[in-house]
């Protein structure tokens, strides 16, 4: 069956679309519209003039980035609810049961180990908004955090760069893992208790990275100006395109924009997060090596008595999520109010929920002490 790519223009909204169609289904004149296919791709008709060269399988890797686009934002798709979106919800509970109602379950699996604590920071620690830069963590949040400190070694795990994610949380007595955990950074001298020799940078995987990272910032803010609301951020080690702000009629132009320049870098690699490109080198680090290098800093590599808790919102933190499941010890828990496929054992909401369970971990050790 032969393949070709048909483009139709919709006139009522003035959008091109382009599908992919097996020839027992080419149109005729009578039919001018495709049948809608799930995910089909639009683009502005001047840029898709431009790349009319696009094959059938560049054709479907587009469609399936622009399916995963519209599938960052769960929100709107759950916007309208419905019996079988509940009975989806319960049924995903039942495997990811909150974290709150299990509380008890998990100080009674960390009791007699030390409690580790990791924790991502946007739609974590923060709520999320639609301007990046205005990410705030509440003051209550900082508060809780500051006392969980106290309590147990505490890491920030974040896709920001050290220096923005520090600009927000204040604290110098946590460890930072920024950039998805290519910059970790230790406590400010004189406010760890646990590391006290230990220099404040602890390690830096893509170090050779920067002058490529800083050259393709310069390429995406030059290619993405023309998209209104696209913003890219960068994160020193990795870039973030941001689309939440961009009409969702320009997101598979904005594609492939961003991949027109990825493109010539064979070693950086493109995913996406919550409404954003991300864009890092092709190493082999993650949160998940992360999480390892800071137990293994802390003095925990070998011991099976610790108990490391991960909370994270987006699919970077899965990696760290596997990596516990992988060594059977501590808990990965998810912050969402949405089913997700996930490795993470437990479940959290949303922020306020997550500022719950660390107050309620607070109490407990206290208790203890
Ligand atoms: O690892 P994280 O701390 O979760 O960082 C992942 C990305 O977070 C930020 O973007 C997300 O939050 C923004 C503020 O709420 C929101 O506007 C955006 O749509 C989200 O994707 C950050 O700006 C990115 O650089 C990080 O990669």
């Amino acid at each position: 069956m032969v393949s070709q790519n048909v483009v139709v223009s919709d006139v009522t909204t003035g959008i091109i679309t382009v599908s992919t169609v097996s020839n027992s289904s080419v149109f005729t004149p009578s039919a001018q519209k495709p049948p809608t296919a799930p995910g089909h791709i639009s683009v502005s008709k001047k840029k898709l003039l431009k790349s009319l060269e696009i094959n059938g399988d560049q054709s479907q890797r587009l469609t399936s980035w622009v399916d995963s686009m519209r599938a960052s934002s769960p929100t709107h798709l759950k916007s309208l609810p419905s019996l079988s979106s509940e009975a989806e919800l319960n049924s995903w509970l039942k495997r990811h049961p909150s974290a709150l109602d299990m509380f008890e379950r998990i100080i009674e699996a960390a009791r007699g180990k030390e409690i580790v604590m990791f924790l991502d920071y946007d739609g974590t620690l923060s709520p999320i908004v639609s301007d990046p830069d205005r990410a705030f963590i509440s003051s209550k949040m900082r508060r809780t955090v500051k006392k969980l400190a106290k309590c147990f070694p505490t890491s920030i795990v974040t896709g920001r760069c050290i220096d923005k994610v520090y600009s927000f949380v204040k604290l110098a007595e946590l460890y930072y893992a920024g950039s998805h955990g290519m910059d970790i950074k230790g406590p400010t001298k004189g406010f760890s208790r646990y590391n006290k020799d230990k220099p404040s940078v602890l390690y830096q995987p893509a170090g050779d990275f920067l002058p490529m990272i800083d050259e393709v910032f310069k390429q995406l803010v030059e290619k993405t100006k023309s998209t209104p609301g696209a913003k890219v951020e960068n994160n020193k080690f990795c870039l973030s395109v941001h689309f939440r702000c961009v009409d969702e009629k320009k997101w598979s132009e904005l594609a492939l924009k961003v991949r027109s320049v990825v493109n010539n870098y064979p070693t950086l690699k493109l995913s996406q997060g919550r409404k954003v490109f991300e864009i890092r080198p092709m190493i082999k680090w993650d949160k998940g090596k992360a999480l390892e290098f800071l137990l293994e800093s802390l003095g925990f590599d070998n011991s099976s008595d610790v108990f490391p808790i991960y909370i994270g919102d987006d699919r970077t933190d899965e990696d760290a999520f596997k990596l516990l499941q992988e060594r059977g010890q501590g808990l990965g828990l998810l912050v969402s109010k949405f089913p997700k496929d996930t490795n993470a054992s437990y479940s959290l909401q949303d922020p306020l929920e997550v500022m719950d369970f660390l107050r309620r971990l607070v109490e407990w050790k206290q208790i203890q002490q």
